[in-house]
């Protein structure tokens, strides 16, 4: 794994020495919207108009902020809209690859690239950066919108309604104070506490994430006994950011990243709800656990040097959820 410094590839791992021990995160660059007018959006340029065809997704199925894009794109029904590509789930000293040989990559479709950061240095020839997943790829000016998946699965949410998109709103005007302060809070102690979890190369620093990440879960526990979904009755873009998480935590957040104190099936409430959204009608095609275990415990070789897979957990996903009874 590695980074680009002013448009040239290093090899090199996260940083933690600056940092006390501690996984920092840093902030996406591409903020830019596309919109169903072609206005500019909360950040960046304008000049990207929602039209069918015009856009393309990169994706790894591994990735938990790649992954609510893709659901987001099934969810309102944009799959013949926007294309993707699927990067091989190894990430090793080239960064994400498009190797095809692997179930489920797809290679690069459409420059036939061999490494994802070749993307980035189309769209910006000295970018500095990391080089993540999702990209979202304007095919027309030949660069990026947004490496940003919140702001993407938004503008999914809305921006193609006028070109055909399936209804559903999951980001409606009433309920947005809320599900913005129940996204900060996963966010940070959840989607980011298990990285921060993982990552961490002291045992102080992985304590200061493991501790408030399953203080948050029996939180999350608590209120899913009371409603069927984190803002209410009706599902939102919180309850998919979650998910993401949620579906990965005992295949490799509990032993890969060391989040151990429980799992996700020890909780009655939460097993239950992340059956009831992986049985939710097109999400169970955007789950591979053949590439989330395959890129955790194969990529992360300072965490597994042995790069072996574990065969387990036996999920049943499919068991019916008792969800609808709230
Ligand atoms: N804030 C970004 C984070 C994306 C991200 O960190 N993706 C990971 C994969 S799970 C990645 O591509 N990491 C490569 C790297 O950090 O070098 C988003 O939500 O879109």
């Amino acid at each position: 794994m590695g980074l680009l410094i002013d448009g040239h590839w290093h090899d090199q791992w996260y940083d933690t020495k600056s940092n006390q021990g501690r996984f920092v995160r840093s902030e996406s660059q591409f903020r830019n919207w596309v919109t169903a007018t072609g206005e500019a959006g909360p950040t960046g340029d304008s000049g990207f108009k929602a039209e069918p065809g015009r856009y393309h997704l990169y994706v790894s199925l591994a990735c938990p902020w790649a992954h609510r894009t893709l659901i987001m794109r099934a969810l309102k029904g944009l799959e013949e809209m926007i294309s993707v590509s699927v990067v091989d789930y190894l990430m090793a000293e080239n960064g994400w690859t498009f190797e095809d040989e692997m179930d489920g990559a797809t290679g690069d479709r459409l420059y036939g690239l061999d490494y994802l950061y070749q993307l980035y240095l189309k769209a910006d020839s000295t970018y500095s950066g990391r080089v993540t997943v999702p990209v979202l790829w304007d095919k027309e000016r030949e660069t990026i919108v947004s490496n940003e998946s919140a702001d993407i699965i938004r503008m999914f949410n809305t921006a193609f309604d006028d070109c055909g998109a399936k209804p559903g709103d999951y980001y409606p005007a009433e309920l947005r104070e809320s599900i913005d302060e129940i996204n900060a809070q996963v966010y940070d102690s959840i989607n980011n506490g298990v990285y921060k979890a993982g990552f961490a190369t002291t045992q102080g620093a992985y304590e200061q994430a493991v501790y408030p990440l399953f203080e948050m879960l029996d939180r999350l526990e608590e209120r899913l006994s009371q409603q069927r979904y984190l803002a209410g009755d009706q599902v939102t873009e919180a309850d998919w950011r979650l998910f993401t998480t949620l579906i990965r935590f005992d295949a490799v957040y509990h032993g890969h990243f060391k989040c151990n104190l429980r799992r996700i099936v020890d909780y009655p409430h939460l097993w239950d709800y992340v059956r009831e959204l992986y049985q939710w009608p097109g999400v169970a095609d955007t789950v591979s656990m053949v590439h989330i275990k395959g890129h955790y415990y194969a990529s992360h070789t300072m965490i597994n040097p042995t790069g072996v897979i574990p065969v387990g957990p036996v999920l049943n996903l499919q068991k019916p959820h008792t969800r609808n009874q709230l």
